[in-house]
């Protein structure tokens, strides 16, 4: 019995067909026929533009490879370099000023600046805790990370360690001095915390040795919950609320001198729940399994259980936080982060469905089944009755109002009003950032966010740049003048389109989850450039990312880069390339190394697992957040060095062979593991192989083609 049936002319898994008709489509007043026949009418509308970008996008890379065959690096040439852009359409004619009209925007999107966490969907037991993020303990955060020293006293141990305790509980007390100075004194001095009602108004009064005291702006008090003996009190800085929590009979309330048993800080304004990039989705199975748990979390029902600690738990979404403001009436806190949705890019297709034998576009279908699911909201998410959908990967702004003209005819057929479909524009390849205005004036009407990624972008850098030369070592490259160039231009950009105050400008992943230390040093450089959000890796990330909003007011920083001038194409074109190249062998075979362990790292999992994100210890055993984009960034710098020669391939196989090797002890723990090095013959071992050795040939240098076709060759053996 063949696996699909024919819906308005398309052949749809039955998997799929199942979940649209029995799960996504009731509630809703749209039959199963205005479904089918809607999303049959966008595939035959898109899909020939969807074939047709593609197609650019070759031809522009085989006439960029050309003019580099013939002038070398830009560095060469690089006003011969812009106008052969110009030439070929790679860069388009700049519109005139405007200003953005994207209407009915969440405060979280619009006026309230905070940390973005990025979760994979597929996994519903981080993806609730992700929605619930919201809201984070700092003593949680501050103990569990290397913000406080883990040397001597200090070292957190197997039980609860008072030493660091008190030093989580210091470096608490000078957050909220920092952020809810007291009038006189300090918060490490506070002995009681004390709600006074004068005329039927509460005011916070503190008490220190020294005597009764206040916050110096007394307004930063907003509410209250419970009683002052046992209750929590919220204060509000920047927008952001922080919620002390006093409760003297809990363990470590009894030792704190005004029974103070945590700080919670909102944290994770905004999750993106994730189809991309950190999730490994290969066939209507996988792909019927992220829509679920993302349906879940629009109807608000998703829940998972599982063992943790010993213990069973049900981990299901948080409720809103309620409290009476200071007048005594309600005080609503929405207890969850707004969700945002990240679809696929233009590029891979899916078997979910057929069109004429041939599998369709993934992002059509994304498009349509993740606007269909969030149709379930009734706004506990959206409070303005918007869907937030992230498009990644886009060049260029043709294939932004490509996207956009999806999301149009997506609305068309579920009913829904015109521009109800925000986008958020990842500008994370090299046409997008080159034609960054013209890309933003495409999505106008619905654009609620721009954001460098810039894991991607320094993928498409060097693959786009491949004929240029050998590209500089991975960590070289982020310090190079493009990149700096690239974050400011979007900033900048932004601005000048009038974000401000009315849409994010984003910037991009903190991707050493366990380094927090060093987070808390370079991410505040975020909110000081102008950001009003970055993406973190974890919940814990987010609690100690927002105290940095507390610290910039990001409409100030904004208003400071206001008129400052956008670095100009030629440094944003000023390539991460060095010719001749000057490594040594050592440090060219110690680069090789790193990048083949980190590709080797994520790629087992990928294919032996369908783990789409996956933690990878580097060359020196420093934790990495790998996804799709960083193996990108790894495997087109192996590409690049094997194309000019820095390395063979009889090399790159030998030393994939060892870090193999490597890779195998990592996991010896994970009794699902198929070691590598026995076989390098095996699936996973060959496909990483591949993304090197066929990095050249790879769409844009894209992971996607080759970790999907393993990964179905997995499934379908594991499967007999
Ligand atoms: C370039 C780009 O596209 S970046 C965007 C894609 N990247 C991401 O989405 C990163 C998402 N992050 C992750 O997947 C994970 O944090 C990893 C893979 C990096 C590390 O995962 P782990 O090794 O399991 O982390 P670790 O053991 O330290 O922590 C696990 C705990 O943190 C939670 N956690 C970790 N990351 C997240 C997250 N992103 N969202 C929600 N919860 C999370 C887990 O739920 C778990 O807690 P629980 O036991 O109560 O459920
Ligand atoms: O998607 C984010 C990136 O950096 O790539
Ligand atoms: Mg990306």
């Amino acid at each position: 019995m063949s696996d699909y049936l024919t819906k308005s002319g398309l052949s749809v898994h039955h998997l799929l067909v199942d979940f649209v008709e029995k799960e996504a489509l009731p509630g809703l007043s749209i039959t199963a026929d205005q479904f089918w026949s809607g999303f049959a009418g966008l595939v035959a509308t898109h899909a020939p533009t969807n074939a047709r970008l593609l197609a650019k996008r070759d031809d522009l890379q085989s006439k960029i490879d050309d003019w580099h065959h013939k002038y070398g690096p830009v560095a060469n040439n690089p006003q011969g370099y812009e106008f052969f852009l110009k030439d070929i359409g790679y860069l388009v004619p700049e519109p005139q000023d405007f200003t953005i009209e994207t209407t009915d925007l969440d405060p979280e999107i619009s006026s309230l600046c905070g940390p973005q966490l990025v979760v994979p969907v597929s996994n519903a037991r981080y993806a609730l805790n992700a929605a619930n993020a919201r809201w984070g303990s700092l003593y949680d955060a501050l103990y569990g990370t290397d913000i406080i020293g883990r040397e001597g006293d200090l070292a957190p141990g197997k039980g609860y360690n008072a030493a660091r305790g008190a030093a989580v509980v210091a470096r608490a007390a000078q957050f909220l001095d920092e952020a809810f100075p007291l009038a006189t004194g300090s918060h490490s001095d506070v002995i009681g915390y004390h709600l006074v009602n004068i005329d039927g108004v509460r005011h916070l009064q503190v008490d220190t040795a020294a005597g009764r005291t206040g916050l110096r702006d007394p307004s930063s008090f907003v509410g209250f919950a419970g009683t002052e003996e046992n209750g929590e009190i919220v204060l509000r800085h920047n927008g952001l609320h922080v919620v002390l929590i006093i409760d003297p009979k809990s363990q470590i309330g009894s030792a704190h001198k005004a029974g103070l048993s945590d700080v919670v800080v909102e944290a994770a304004l905004t999750t993106i729940q994730d189809c991309e990039d950190s999730v490994a989705a290969v066939d209507a199975e996988d792909k019927v399994g992220v829509y679920r748990n993302w349906l879940g979390l629009m109807t608000g029902t998703l829940e998972d259980t599982f063992e943790k600690g010993g213990q069973t738990i049900t981990r299901k979404l948080k409720a809103d936080r309620t409290y009476k403001d200071t007048n005594g009436q309600p005080l609503v806190l929405k207890g969850r982060s707004l969700l945002l949705v990240r679809n696929v890019g233009h590029l891979m297709t899916t078997d979910a469905v057929l069109l004429d034998g041939k599998p369709i576009g993934e992002g059509l279908m994304d498009a349509a089944v993740t606007a269909l699911c969030a149709m379930h909201d009734e706004g506990n998410n959206s409070r303005t009755g918007s869907i937030y959908v992230v498009k990644p990967k886009m060049h260029g702004p043709e294939e932004v109002a490509f996207a956009c003209a999806i999301f149009a005819s997506v609305e068309g057929f579920l009913g829904l009003k015109p521009n109800t479909i925000k986008i958020g524009i990842m500008d994370e390849e090299r046409r997008t950032s080159a034609n960054l205005k013209a890309a933003i004036h495409e999505a106008r009407s619905r654009v609620f966010f721009i954001n460098t990624g810039f894991l991607d972008r320094t993928g498409d850098e060097i693959h786009t740049s491949m004929e240029a030369g050998a590209v500089l070592r991975k960590d070289e490259i982020k310090s190079e003048r493009w990149i700096s160039s690239y974050e400011d231009r979007n900033v900048l950009i932004g601005l000048a389109c009038g974000f401000s105050g009315k849409a994010q400008i984003g910037k991009g992943m903190w991707a050493r989850p366990d380094d927090m230390a060093a987070m808390m040093d370079a991410k505040i450089g975020h909110p000081n450039a102008g950001a009003n959000t970055a993406w973190v890796p974890s919940p814990t990330a987010a609690t100690l990312h927002a105290l940095h909003y507390h610290q910039v007011d990001v409409f100030a920083a904004q208003a400071r880069r206001h008129n400052q001038a956008v670095p100009p194409l030629s440094d944003l074109f000023s390539m991460p390339v060095q010719v001749p190249y000057s490594l040594s062998r050592d440090e060219i075979t110690r680069e090789l190394e790193n990048n083949a362990q980190g590709i080797l790292g994520y790629v087992v999992r990928w294919v032996q697992q369908g783990v789409g994100c996956s933690k990878v210890p580097d060359i020196n055993n420093v934790g990495l957040m790998e996804d799709r984009a960083t193996c990108r960034i790894s495997s087109q710098a192996v590409a690049n060095w094997l194309r000019h020669g820095l390395v063979s391939r009889d090399e790159v196989t030998s030393v994939f062979e060892r870090m193999a090797k490597v890779v195998d002890e990592q996991n010896e723990g994970d009794p699902i593991y198929r070691p590598m090095a026995e076989n390098y013959q095996s699936v996973a071992f060959q496909a990483a192989l591949d993304l090197a050795l066929k990095g050249v040939d790879q769409p844009s240098g894209y992971t996607e083609p080759i970790l999907h076709a393993a990964r179905r060759k997995v499934k379908a053996r594991d499967a007999k």
